[in-house]
């Protein structure tokens, strides 16, 4: 019987919606089984939230920041990155309007990667196809 996959949403949260040249990597301090791999911040949309009310939500929970949501970068399965076999995310560009993001829960370190720094951390092996369809979307420096 096939399972129901866990909706997950996150933000490559960019220097600029209009021309972005640098995306907002972050490291995850857990659980055990994830930490120290990079990822796009964001999580679980819970019972009765919106996926935007959730990315919303966990943006302000783990960075501090409040966002302005830009375009969604669609996924090839019904808009949606098959990220694991349980979990399925949604992934919208956005930009800090409010607060400089910092490492408040879930994740240790930060990093602003430019198009050709994406390469310079490990992902998460479900990050890995959306980060490469992320990179011509970053402009040169
Ligand atoms: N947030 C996020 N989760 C990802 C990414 N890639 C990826 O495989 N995942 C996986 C890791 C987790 O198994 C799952 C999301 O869980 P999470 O731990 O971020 O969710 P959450 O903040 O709501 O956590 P919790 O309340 O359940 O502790 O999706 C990504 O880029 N961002």
């Amino acid at each position: 019987m096939q399972e129901t996959l866990i909706d997950v949403v996150a933000a490559a949260i960019v220097d600029h919606l209009d021309r972005p040249t640098r995306l907002l990597a972050a490291r995850r301090s857990a659980p055990e089984s994830l930490a120290g791999r990079w990822e796009l911040p964001g999580g679980k949309v819970e019972p009765g939230e919106t996926p935007l009310d959730a990315l919303r939500r966990e943006l302000a929970e783990e960075l501090g920041v409040r966002v302005a949501v830009g375009t969604e970068v669609p996924g090839p399965a019904d808009g949606a990155w098959p990220i694991t076999a349980r979990h399925r995310m949604r992934v919208w560009f956005a930009l800090s309007e409010r607060g400089t993001p910092e490492p408040l829960q879930d994740h240790d370190e930060l990093r602003w990667l430019t198009a050709a720094e994406l390469d310079d951390v490990p992902w998460l092996p479900g990050d890995v196809q959306i980060v490469r369809a992320l990179a011509p979307y970053l402009a040169p420096r």
